[in-house]
């Protein structure tokens, strides 16, 4: 398994992350972003691509949708933190959305 991300894997790792709409979460070592789409269609689209990578990449977002918004949350609950396997889920979805 892969480990927690290192001081300096978080500056080179999550600083683009940061510019591209994720943010740490408040009391937790975990990232979320909040995806807006212009209809809920295109936000279950968006959920159903991601679905299939997350699967793929055996790496789970957590996640919520109403309408049109998808609030996503990611964290490695085996390692109770943030690791790789969350940068690349961020960046893939990223690319999906
Ligand atoms: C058994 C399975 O490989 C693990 O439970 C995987 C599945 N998906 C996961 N997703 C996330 N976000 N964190 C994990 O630790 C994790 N572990």
């Amino acid at each position: 398994m892969t480990g927690k991300l290192t001081e300096d894997e978080r500056k080179l790792e999550l600083s683009p992350l940061f510019a591209q709409g994720w943010a740490a979460v408040e009391g937790r070592d975990a990232i979320a972003k909040t995806y807006e789409f212009g209809d809920f269609v295109s936000a279950f689209g968006f959920m159903t691509r991601a679905a299939l990578w997350a699967e793929k990449m055996n790496h789970h977002p957590e996640w919520t949708n109403v309408y049109k918004t998808v609030e996503v949350t990611l964290s490695t609950h085996d390692a109770d933190g943030l690791t790789m396997k969350d940068v690349d889920l961020a960046r893939k979805m990223d690319t999906l959305a």
